[in-house]
């Protein structure tokens, strides 16, 4: 029985690559020369970037760990970090069935913000050190969000009010974090995003940017601190792609990890809901490929495969991903998969009209408006997602989980394509059947379809194809959604006409899908689809086959 705190000897009896360094040693190191701060101590970072950590100091290229910092959910750090001496077990389930564990142990240090005490003074200190290099971040679309129609949102409010000294939000917290790095002599850092969207830097620069506008508006801070927020010779926001399937922590992992003698495989619900554990659970395949605009320097990144590239490429590589290679796939699986009652996104792959929905998507819709990166090829990328990565019956992903926000991913995962059909109007792409347009799009209209059948219901309770009752995964627009679509329910019917009118206002959102939809050839077909999905019980088969052949 082994468990995180015990001596590294004692891991001899379990099979996990090891640390091939002193971490005694790499903590003291690192509280004098930080390099790298992480915010968002989530499951992707324990997935990605604290591994690449630990082959940075495997191979000898650092001599410091990685510094996690959690404002959101603090929780997280005491109940998933402090108890188990800060390390995790990375256990990467193949497609081939085998399985990989790793001991990482390279964070050195990791703090939860909930007010400016003691732990914040010791990341304030870190972020006044010289040779901290760059930040990466984890934090989800939500967390970037500072106002809506030009006020800040009432979470943010008391924060702008308070001024610095009281910012504990995510954008507040590092805006503060970069006041006191500017206050100690205005040293280079490069900020960089890695969450899931489209020009995820720029958006992070502006996140921060408005921030300190509000702040300097209140008199809280100078000109000459929006001035090194906007010189990326000072501080930049280099743009990233990040890609590895990582579920929540699976149960099934769990007591995998248990009979073969790993004691700390108790899963965490956290009060605020991050599913969390002492191991995180995801696939062999990933990529991290980020703009390579580091103005205090960085460590040599490629030796732990991370891509280091021109922003040309990476924002290439972002798109193809993001917007039509993987995560649309993602969001029409999960969509269909809680539509259908399949528990786990390996089972919606294997349903024959979904494989054909998202072959479509991809294929058809997505690939002919991709820019190809050229640090890989996007048809492989597509062939991999579709045929090796999304089956791995291996790895525990759930609809449910890729469900989360859906309102606030469609825009990075239809509306960039869309507005790429939008913009080549009459002429079209050049897609595999010759030139394509708006009108001869089949699949994102299912999905948008697909995804309003779902939410037709009451109180965050959708309805299921078969008729039955589904919790909805959490989502910040669902009761406004609901509300539009109260008029409709399942097998009552109800005419197109009806379907159009309740629709009407949500396809004209075009904080939704980039674009108003309204008056477009793709509102008649969402409309049509959405129709005939609830016209009756169990029709989802019947509408993707007629739709798709
Ligand atoms: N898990 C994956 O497969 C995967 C792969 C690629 C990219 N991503 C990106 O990483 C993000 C996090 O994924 P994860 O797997 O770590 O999720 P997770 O649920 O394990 O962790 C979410 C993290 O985001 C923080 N967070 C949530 N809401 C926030 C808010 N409003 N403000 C600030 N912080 C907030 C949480 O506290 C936590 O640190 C995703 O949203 C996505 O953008 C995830
Ligand atoms: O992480 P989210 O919530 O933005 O999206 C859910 C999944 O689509 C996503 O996490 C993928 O697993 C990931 O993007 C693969 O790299």
């Amino acid at each position: 029985m082994v468990h995180l705190t015990d001596d590294l000897t004692a891991f001899k009896s379990f099979d996990a690559a090891l640390p091939a360094f002193d971490v005694t040693a790499m903590r003291a190191h690192t509280a004098e020369h930080p390099y790298w701060v992480h915010f968002g101590a989530g499951n992707l970072f324990r997935a990605v970037h604290a591994p690449i950590a630990q082959t940075l100091l495997n191979e000898g290229e650092v001599a410091s760990g990685v510094i996690v910092a959690e404002t959101f959910d603090a929780d997280i750090i005491d109940e998933a970090y402090k108890p188990y001496d800060n390390k995790s077990l990375n256990v990467v389930l193949k497609s081939d069935g085998s399985i990989e564990n790793t001991l990482v142990a390279s964070v050195a240090e990791a703090f939860g913000v909930r007010a400016h005490d003691a732990e914040w003074d010791g990341l304030a200190a870190v972020f006044r050190n010289p040779e901290l290099q760059f930040v990466t971040v984890t934090i989800t679309e939500k967390g970037y969000a500072v106002t809506r129609d030009g006020a800040p949102l009432p979470w943010i409010a008391p924060e702008v009010e308070g001024g610095p000294d009281t910012a504990v939000s995510a954008m507040g917290a590092i805006t503060a974090l970069l006041l006191e790095r500017f206050k100690a002599g205005a040293y280079p850092i490069a900020m960089v995003s890695t969450d899931n969207f489209s020009q995820n830097g720029d958006r992070f620069g502006a996140a921060i940017r408005e921030f300190a506008a509000l702040w300097a508006a209140k008199g809280f801070v100078g000109q000459d601190f929006l001035d090194y927020l906007a010189d990326d010779t000072k501080v930049s926001f280099p743009l990233s792609m990040i890609d590895r399937i990582t579920p929540n922590p699976a149960q099934s992992v769990a007591d995998m990890l248990g009979e073969a003698g790993f004691e700390d495989n108790q899963i965490i619900h956290t009060a605020k809901r991050t599913n969390i554990a002492p191991f995180s659970n995801t696939e062999e395949t990933w990529y991290l490929v980020i703009e390579d605009k580091f103005p205090n320097g960085r460590p040599a990144l490629e030796k732990a495969g991370v891509y280091v590239a021109d922003r040309d490429t990476v924002n290439d590589a972002d798109e193809m991903k993001v917007t039509t290679c993987l995560n649309p796939l993602h969001t029409a699986l999960a969509t269909y998969g809680m539509l259908l009652g399949y528990l786990s996104m390996s089972e919606t792959i294997a349903d024959p009209d979904l494989t054909k929905l998202v072959e479509r998507l991809g294929y058809v819709e997505g690939l002919p408006v991709v820019t190809d990166p050229k640090i890989f090829s996007p048809k492989e990328f597509l062939r991999q997602v579709i045929e090796v990565r999304v089956p791995n019956p291996n790895i525990p992903d759930t609809p449910a989980r890729i469900s989360t926000d859906t309102s606030q991913k469609i825009p990075v995962r239809y509306g960039v394509t869309l507005s790429k059909y939008f913009a080549a109007g009459d002429a079209g792409v050049a897609g595999p059947e010759g030139q394509q347009t708006l009108d001869d799009l089949v699949a994102i209209p299912l999905v948008i379809a697909g995804w309003l059948r779902l939410l037709i219901g009451t109180d965050c309770k959708g309805t299921r194809d078969d008729g039955t009752e589904v919790t909805l995964s959490p989502d910040p627009r669902i009761s406004e959604m609901q509300e539009h679509l109260k008029g409709l329910s399942v097998g009552s019917h109800c005419s197109n006409a009806a379907v159009k009118a309740a629709i009407a206002p949500i396809l004209s959102d075009t904080t939704l899908f980039g674009n108003d939809l309204t008056n477009t050839p793709l509102s008649t077909k969402i409309a049509d689809y959405l129709t005939r999905l609830a016209d009756s019980t169990n029709t989802a088969h019947a509408v993707l086959k007629d739709a798709l052949k």
